[in-house]
């Protein structure tokens, strides 16, 4: 009998690869943070002595969501302005206020804050962009979350940067100090080609390729945007980016409403990832990623929430349903966007354009083991025909139980056990006192 940290027999294993697979009878085995193996549990139970045995005998076992496009700590801006489109909203009242407030400690409490919501919703990786990225990281540190934080570019100052050099230097920096870091990954994340010019996008793609770390950026999120470039140069912002050579496998562009057939053909053949964020996309109003298309051309489509002060929850478990509902509405077509696929967008399709795909997004043995457990015996999920249809059509984050990255439990029955959330939602009350007294 081989010696393992942790055995969990669940009602169902539902392992992501294969495509669609649900297996029932069947136990994940952990040691030293990484899957051994899905396995029957009789030959489980007959080949490893596990430390620890967990059944969950209501539970279905999955991979841990990747929020593939947030801004954590703007949790503590939720609510403070809705209902407004996008250039309204950042120009009148999120810069302002973030010019007012942003500072190491509002992001420390802001990702605490963000941090206590997706582990509760069941998100283990983050791929973050956001001003004091090193605060970000070690804050994931401290939590045990997995994060790829962006070394973030714009053309004015702000309270982390003076200018180009200095956003980029920062970047460099903090690339450096956290290249060793097991659960830390960094990305460039120039914040969008309204506000980046060609000069630091140039750098940008010169040290990405030099690093091998990724680019992460906004892209065609609104019509306007778009028109405004067109008015400006005479280009539509894709077209700018492709010229500037920033495409390519490493590539992710959030967003991406507005795309004619020959952006979409572009963006396959380039490689680059999409992340859709359909509630965001909506609540803005600033239009509807075109998924159906994107999946057909054969482009990989992430799923991010955006920020929570234009979402405005952090919660993937919903947001695989707006995505697979609204593809459905958009493209016409009830077929487009199944569960299965949806599923596989919040998990390992968010693995891939992280270039994280050789360590999480599904339970395969020699994977880290960063996955969750929920609970599918309540009322909403009941009867179970189909456990794919319940995760992604019925589910509500309050049937997350358990959540655990590189092995590490950080909630056990809804006990979150690496972060204080008392104390992260005191801080959230000081802060919202502080902002709008
Ligand atoms: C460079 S730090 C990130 C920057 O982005 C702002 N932001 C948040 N949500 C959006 C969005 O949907 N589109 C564009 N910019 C967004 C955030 O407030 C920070 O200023
Ligand atoms: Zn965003």
């Amino acid at each position: 009998m081989l010696p393992v940290d942790l055995l969990v027999a669940p009602r169902w294993l539902v392992p992501i690869e294969p495509a669609g697979a649900v297996l029932e009878h069947h136990a994940l085995i952990v040691d030293a943070g990484r899957i051994v193996a899905c396995a029957p549990l009789d030959m489980a139970l007959s080949q490893y002595q596990p430390r620890q045995r967990l059944d969950l005998p209501h539970h279905a076992v999955l991979p841990g969501f990747v929020n593939a496009h947030t801004h954590a700590a703007m949790s503590l801006l939720r609510g403070i302005a809705d209902d407004l489109p996008l250039m309204d909203w950042l120009r009148d009242h999120i810069w302002p206020a973030e010019g007012a407030h942003v500072s190491p400690p509002f992001c420390a409490d802001g990702v605490r804050l963000a941090f206590a919501e997706m582990i509760r919703s069941g998100t283990t990786c983050v791929n973050d962009m956001y001003f004091f990225p090193d605060t970000t990281a070690r804050v994931a540190v401290e939590v045990g979350l997995r994060v790829t934080v962006g070394l973030i570019a714009l053309d004015f100052p702000t309270a982390w940067a003076r200018d180009a050099d200095e956003y980029l230097h920062k970047g460099l920096e903090l690339h450096d100090a956290f290249k060793h870091t097991p659960l830390v990954r960094t990305i460039f994340a120039p914040h969008a080609p309204y506000t980046v010019s060609d000069a630091p996008l140039l750098k940008i793609r010169k040290y990405a390729n030099e690093l091998g770390i990724g680019i992460h950026m906004h892209v065609h999120e609104t019509a306007g945007e778009v028109a405004m470039a067109v008015e400006a140069t005479g280009k539509r912002p894709w077209q700018r980016l492709r010229d500037l050579e920033l495409l390519g496998p490493d590539f992710i562009a959030v967003h991406m409403t507005q795309l004619s057939d020959e952006e979409i053909a572009q963006a396959a053949e380039y490689g680059v990832h999409v992340v859709h964020c359909p509630e965001s996309n909506l609540k803005l109003a600033s239009g509807f990623a075109p998924v159906g298309r994107l999946l057909k051309a054969g482009v990989n489509v992430a799923l991010g929430t955006d920020g929570a002060a234009s979402n405005n929850d952090l919660d993937l478990l919903g947001e695989m349903r707006s995505a697979a509902l609204l593809a459905k509405a958009v493209a016409g077509d009830p077929q487009t966007l199944p569960a299965a696929r949806a599923l596989q967008m919040a998990t390992l399709d968010g693995a891939r354009a992280l270039g994280l795909e050789h360590e999480i997004g599904s339970l395969t043995a020699g994977k880290s083991a960063d996955f969750i457990a929920i609970d599918l015996s309540a009322a909403p999920t009941q009867p179970v025909y189909n456990v794919l249809s319940q995760l992604v059509y019925a589910a509500s984050r309050e049937q997350v139980t358990d959540v655990w990255v590189a092995g590490r439990a950080l909630m056990r029955d809804r006990m979150l056990l690496t972060l204080d959330e008392t104390a992260a939602l005191s801080r959230a009350a000081e802060w919202r006192q502080k902002i709008k007294p």
